[in-house]
């Protein structure tokens, strides 16, 4: 009996992509559309909208607006795609805009709402955030990792060293390695994978598990009164299954830090060490340790692995960005063996490729999704209580009224000119902007850099033999963080500058 309702579940499911697929085409035929914001009356969720919904979503808004009003489900959906409107909704109404969807497994992973990322706005989320900007996120934390940061991507350079003799080398997967261990670090003061390898540790595909429930499909997200149907079709059970195993871990590594374990600097110690404080304002609980936790683990590793595997393969198709990064590398450091962070700063057409890098392939194409918290108007459009919005990011940094030749890989286009990415330039927002901008921007962007700094500084990098630029997989595969669909597997060859 059982089975057989899965299987109707599952049919069921089926059905929805095609049904919303069929839809949004028919309506986007449909000459008689309404005045104003487009209105979709489409079942199933982004993912249904076609494999890469941000592409799809652009397609959409270049036809019918930059403000999409969908109804998913039974859900009021609003998607963004242009610089204003953005600024509207993260700067100008950033209030009514800064709370999260209860998203089926936001609510499970923020700990019924005591984390920092995925809760809804309310008091006692004001002040987590502010403690946690001041005493994790802080400048000075960010510093304290420096050798955290050099020690990895030293590992990732002498794991390089030993496997690119036998051939190519899977660097989407060197690159995910080399963070996960980072964040890890960072969050309870040891790695949890062997040197180089991670794919042995039975937190990886805990990790990506946990990645594909948090952008996956819940019926019970669109459609709230048929909740039971996730819990036929399993998709209940498996975030539960990881939900679970991923508390036991984070409970062992708390208990370890009670009793003297960790190091004093990693997020951990300081979140275990502000228990202590009573002028808090509000009892820092073990779940909410838990929860952050948890937002570091899940948004620190995927969102700078996709960076740095973003990054080499733009370079593998535009040689001559390649070679002006490498000649800048290079000429500063000259014999020195390594870039250490304190070069960094002096690498300004490196910064520039990180930028474009992001403009083009933004880890979080679509952000995180927010909720209307009161009925209100953007640009004169109504906008109800309780709507889903979505900000385009991907889409935004393509736009041809803000970007000149919006496809093409040029760094040089942030030369002279001081846009950033930091929030308050629009047409560029890969971290989002506003209450609930991205926290880990200069830990992510700083290991970034570093890696990418050091493998152009130590290698020189080919395509493998038979394969040319125009061979390169430049599919992405959708998810809340963007990555490759094929991972980039190239041949490195040291060069006289390691050591
Ligand atoms: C290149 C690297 C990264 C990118 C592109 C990125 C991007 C983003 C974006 C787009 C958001 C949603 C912002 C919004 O809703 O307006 C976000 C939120 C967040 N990110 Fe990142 N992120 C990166 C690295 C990191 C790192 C390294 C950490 C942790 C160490 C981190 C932790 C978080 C957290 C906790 C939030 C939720 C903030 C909130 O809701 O208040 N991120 N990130």
């Amino acid at each position: 009996m059982e089975s057989l309702l899965s299987l109707l579940a599952y049919s069921c499911l089926l059905l929805f992509p095609l049904a919303a697929f069929l839809c949004v085409k028919a309506t986007w035929r449909s000459p008689r559309l309404p005045p104003g914001p487009l209105r979709l009356p489409i079942i199933g969720n982004l993912h249904q909208l076609g494999e890469h919904p941000h592409r799809s979503l652009r397609l959409l808004s270049e036809k019918y607006g930059s403000l999409m009003s969908l109804k998913l489900g039974f859900i009021p959906t609003i998607i963004v795609s242009s610089r204003e409107m953005a600024s509207e909704i993260l700067k100008t109404q950033d209030l009514i805009f800064c709370t999260r969807p209860p998203l089926v497994a936001f609510k499970r992973l923020s700990y019924g709402g005591r984390d920092m990322g995925l809760s809804p706005y309310s008091e006692q989320w004001r002040q987590l955030r502010k403690i946690s900007m001041l005493e994790v996120f802080s400048a000075k934390r960010v510093q304290a990792f420096q050798s955290i940061r050099e020690e990895e991507v030293n590992t990732l350079v002498q794991t390089l060293l030993t496997q690119s003799s036998s051939g190519p080398v899977n660097l989407s997967e060197m690159s995910f390695c080399l963070f996960n261990n980072i964040t890890t670090r960072e969050i309870f003061g040891r790695r949890i994978s062997s040197d180089g390898d991670c794919t042995s540790s039975k937190y990886h595909p805990l990790l990506i598990e946990m990645m594909s429930l948090l952008g996956g499909f819940f019926l019970g997200d669109f459609f709230p009164s048929m909740e039971w149907l996730d819990v036929i079709t399993g998709t209940r059970a498996r975030l539960k299954r990881s939900f679970l195993a991923m508390d036991e871990f984070l409970e062992e590594e708390i208990e370890k830090h009670i009793h003297g374990g960790g190091s004093p600097d990693d997020f951990i110690s300081v979140l275990v060490g502000l228990q202590k404080d009573l002028s808090l304002g509000f009892p820092l609980t073990r779940d909410h340790i838990k929860g952050i936790a948890m937002n570091v683990f899940l948004g620190g590793s995927d969102t700078s692995a996709s960076t740095l595997e973003s990054g080499m393969t733009e370079l593998m198709r535009n040689s001559t960005v390649m070679k002006k990064a490498q000649d800048e590398v290079r000429g500063l450091l000259g014999n020195k063996g390594k870039v250490e962070e304190g070069d960094i700063q002096q690498l300004h057409y490196l910064k520039l490729v990180i930028k474009e890098v992001l403009r083009l392939h933004p880890p979080a194409p679509l952000l995180l999704p927010r909720e209307c918290m009161q009925d209100c108007k953007i640009n004169g459009y109504n906008i109800p209580k309780k709507a889903r919005v979505y900000i385009n990011a991907w889409a935004i940094g393509r736009d041809p009224r803000h970007w000149q030749d919006p496809e093409a890989f040029i760094p040089e286009r942030f030369e002279d000119n001081d846009i950033n990415f930091k929030g308050q330039y629009f047409q560029f927002i890969p971290f989002g902007s506003g209450r609930r901008m991205c926290p880990g921007m200069s830990l992510g962007v700083t290991a970034a850099e570093l890696a990418l700094a050091n493998l152009l500084y130590r290698f020189d990098w080919n395509l493998p033999s038979g394969m040319s630029k125009e061979d390169i997989d430049m599919e992405e595969e959708f998810g809340l963080v963007l990555r490759r669909k094929s991972p980039i597997i190239l041949v490195a060859t040291p060069t006289s500058f390691v050591t």
